[in-house]
């Protein structure tokens, strides 16, 4: 392992997300909670990212305010260098909706439904036109391995099976930047490697970016950059070999 440097530069195709002076303050007067304070990250275009830390570090503060669901305190967030913490709520939604796909650690798919409707309503919901939409859910779940399973419902597929799906569900619309917060927290071991290889596949097929959350030792050695959080602030960034 070696020290990376990611340090704020100027706008650099190589990098997708860019944060500055990233700070996040919860609460007013005696009651406020510092989250995050003095961050700044970039991150490259077609890598894979874990953020690391103890439980309340500021992992998923910084999760959010990269994929824009959260607004800074202060400081700015950049996407492809257009910041996007200067957008308006309306317009930062459009973008999530484009470019970003999320993957949260309870998988959240609706129980009555199979793995492909799953997926497909996911693509509805989030405003994508009809035309197209079966192909799409098909090839999404085709790319992580559960196109022959796509009729069954979550109750009789694995944990890892699951979050399969639930990635599928994230990755339909082809957004460039998947952000996944504990993807692995709710699997075993074996569960956990797929997942990880899944991600793995579309950063080397798609050039998709992952930037994701874990507690996971053996996770963190599978992606390609570190960054470990500490109270709030950045205290060490390590690429892997
Ligand atoms: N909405 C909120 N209101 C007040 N404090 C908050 C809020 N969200 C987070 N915090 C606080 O900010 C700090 C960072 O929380 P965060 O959820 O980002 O940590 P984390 O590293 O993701 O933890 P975990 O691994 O347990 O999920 C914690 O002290 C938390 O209590």
């Amino acid at each position: 392992m070696t020290s990376l440097q990611m340090e704020p530069s100027g706008i650099n195709e190589m990098v997708i997300l860019k944060a500055a002076g990233l700070k996040r303050v919860f609460g007013r007067g005696q009651a406020a909670v510092t989250a995050l304070t003095d961050v700044h990250l970039e991150i490259p275009a077609g890598s894979m990212v874990a953020l690391k830390g103890r439980s309340g570090s500021g992992k998923t503060t910084l999760l959010n305010m990269l994929s824009a669901l959260d607004e800074p305190t202060e400081g700015q967030v950049f996407f492809r260098g257009c910041e996007m913490t200067k957008m308006s709520g309306k317009d930062r939604s459009a973008w999530r909706r484009k470019d970003i796909g999320l993957v949260f650690q309870s998988f959240g798919l609706i129980p009555l439904m199979n793995a492909y409707e799953n997926v497909e309503f996911g693509l509805r919901i989030a405003g994508t036109p009809v035309k197209g939409n079966k192909e799409a859910a098909e090839h999404a779940l085709e790319q992580v391995g559960m196109k022959e399973r796509m009729r069954h419902r979550p109750g009789e597929l694995s944990g890892g099976e699951q979050q399969r799906v639930a990635i599928a569900r994230a990755i339909a619309h082809k957004p460039v930047l998947l952000i996944a917060d504990e993807p692995t927290a709710e699997l075993d071991t074996r569960m956990g490697l797929q997942v990880m290889r899944v991600f793995r596949e579309l950063v080397r097929r798609s050039g998709m970016t992952v930037v994701m959350t874990t507690h996971d030792p053996g996770i963190m050695e599978l992606v390609d950059h570190v960054i470990a959080l500490e109270d709030g602030k950045i205290v060490s960034r390590t690429t892997i070999e």
